[in-house]
């Protein structure tokens, strides 16, 4: 036997299970209460880490980027004559999608948007074309003042982050996921964001529900 068969390396590797399984705790905690206190605190300064570095991209760069998510979204909705679509009023440097909803209503498309009726709450659809009055909701985020309440086909829901999985990091209310848990019929849901938003996990919890495809630019 030669001294080199000792050298080759540690009589067992180290553990890589955490970088495996999210899950996995190398402590042996349940995944439980405490976990989800650490999940909350995680998500709380990823969204902060990610918000600011969205915030620093230039008008132009998030201008070229919101176009490559605009044809993606054409994409994947296809026709849009006879379709109840819900967007956002972009705040945060959100991509702003106005534009693009404006071709989609000209080409036969109807619009909603989303407005925060209680926190703990799901949030209301109504409906909504331009020129038709809106109010400081929220966030003093503009929503329709009158509107009728409906349940959209498509969801558009813009993501704070995302994963592999696509699991949506939005701002912390829990407004999506409650939302779609509690309609009566399942809309097609397309997260949206820049490329930078992907993160490898996003650590989803039972309440949490991946969308149907994230549109990236
Ligand atoms: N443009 C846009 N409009 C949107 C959304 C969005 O993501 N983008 N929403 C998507 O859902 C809803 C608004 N979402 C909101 C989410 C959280 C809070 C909020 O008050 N957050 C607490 C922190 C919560 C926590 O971290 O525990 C706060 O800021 O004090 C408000 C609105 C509806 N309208
Ligand atoms: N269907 C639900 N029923 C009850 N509570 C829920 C539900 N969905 C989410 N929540 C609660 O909402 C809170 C925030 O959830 P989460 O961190 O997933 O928000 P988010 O998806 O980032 O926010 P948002 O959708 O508003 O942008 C959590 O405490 C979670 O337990």
């Amino acid at each position: 036997m030669s001294d080199n068969d000792n050298a080759r390396g540690y009589a067992s590797p180290p553990c890589f299970m955490h970088e495996l399984t999210p899950e996995f705790q190398p402590d042996d905690r349940p995944a439980d209460a405490a976990a989800w206190t650490d999940v909350k605190r995680w998500r709380k300064a990823e969204r902060q880490r990610l918000i600011d570095a969205r915030m620093a991209m230039s008008a132009d760069a998030r201008a070229a980027r919101t176009e490559t998510i605009a044809a993606g979204l054409s994409e994947a909705i296809g026709a849009p004559r006879g379709k109840l679509i819900s967007l956002y009023w972009p705040f945060k440097g959100e991509p702003d999608l106005r534009g693009w909803m404006n071709d989609m209503i000209a080409a036969g498309g109807r619009f909603a948007l989303p407005v925060v009726i209680q926190s703990g709450h799901p949030l209301e659809f109504r409906a909504w074309a331009p020129g038709e009055p809106l109010e400081r909701g929220v966030w003093n985020i503009l929503v329709p003042s009158n509107g009728p309440a409906v349940y959209p086909d498509v969801v558009i829901a813009p993501v704070v982050g995302f994963d592999g999985e696509n699991y949506r990091l939005g701002y912390g209310g829990g407004f999506f996921d409650r939302t779609l848990a509690a309609m009566p019929a399942k809309p097609l849901v397309l997260g949206i964001g820049y490329t930078e938003a992907r993160i490898a996990t996003i650590y989803p919890q039972a309440h949490d529900i991946p969308m149907d495809r994230i549109i990236i630019g």
